[in-house]
């Protein structure tokens, strides 16, 4: 592979309202420096898609930004919330995630009905009142539009849908917590081409009241859906800026010849 100047970088501040951005932040797993020196901002109710070949940093980056990475890593830098720096020790990583949730690569609904999938992390937080619960899962099930599909059966198995229906119930699971940001690890790498479309259908029906940020190794797919990609290269974030400009007239070498195959 061609090596390419890291120092080299076009990274865009969007104008739009900024729901979630880093600053500086880097990710060392033991001595191993992963990510240096990201900073980008997220716009609110838009599809950012993180990009890139393989151990590029993507899923490190997304993984860090909800505080995943806390036992495996040492994460450097900001993550600004809401005028707060959630990557700070004071913060307490289970608010973080009421407010930032986590969809990842293979479904992984709990060996559990589907009412109780969504219900669960509710419960552990002391919502009781079931009239309350039932709304809930009503509401999250029709935002991942899965609602149709499961509504006679929400006592039945998680584990018996199709491997499309249970990544919606991943997404509705998350919701429920009525989250700010949906943070999301190729979630369609596992499904078929119809339960592909489907969920990118979801996904994009979801920036009406989420802030979502993907990481996805279909550049079809990041086209289709975002308006924001990032190219991650060796650890470094070499280009931020609309998707079709990162598709269309990307500004860095690396990025151009990533988006046209010559590597990856
Ligand atoms: N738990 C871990 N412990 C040690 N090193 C890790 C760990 N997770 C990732 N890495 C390293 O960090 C670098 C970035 O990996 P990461 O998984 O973030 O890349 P990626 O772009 O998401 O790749 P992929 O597309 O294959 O998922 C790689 O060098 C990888 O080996």
């Amino acid at each position: 592979m061609q090596s390419y100047n890291l120092n080299e970088t076009h990274i865009v501040t969007p104008d739009e309202e900024i729901a979630l951005s880093t600053h500086q932040l880097q990710v060392f797993y033991g001595s191993n420096h992963s990510m240096t020196d990201a900073s980008l901002s997220f716009p609110r109710f838009q599809i950012t898609a993180l990009i890139g070949a393989s151990g590029s940093g993507k899923s490190t980056y997304l993984r860090s930004l909800n505080r995943m990475n806390d036992r495996i890593a040492t994460v450097k830098g900001e993550i600004m919330y809401r005028h707060t720096d959630i990557n700070s020790r004071k913060v307490n990583v289970f608010e973080v995630r009421k407010h930032i949730g986590m969809v990842f690569q293979k479904p992984n609904p709990f060996a559990k009905s589907i009412y109780d999938n969504i219900t669960f992390a509710l419960k552990a937080a002391g919502l009781t009142n079931k009239k309350v619960l039932d709304d809930r899962v009503e509401s999250s099930l029709k935002e991942a539009a899965l609602w149709d599909e499961v509504k006679d059966d929400l006592h039945k198995s998680a584990l018996s849908l199709s491997g499309g229906q249970q990544q919606r119930l991943c997404i509705a699971r998350a919701i429920a917590m009525q989250p700010d940001i949906l943070l999301l690890d190729e979630p369609a790498s596992a499904l078929d081409p119809i339960s592909t479309a489907k969920l990118e259908m979801t996904l994009k029906n979801l920036t009406e009241k989420y802030t979502i940020i993907i990481v996805t190794h279909n550049m079809q797919q990041a086209s289709r859906i975002s308006t924001y990609t990032a190219f991650f290269h060796l650890g470094h974030v070499i280009e931020y800026d609309k998707t079709e400009t990162i598709f269309q007239t990307p500004q860095i070498q690396a990025t151009r010849d990533y988006v046209t195959g010559h590597f990856g």
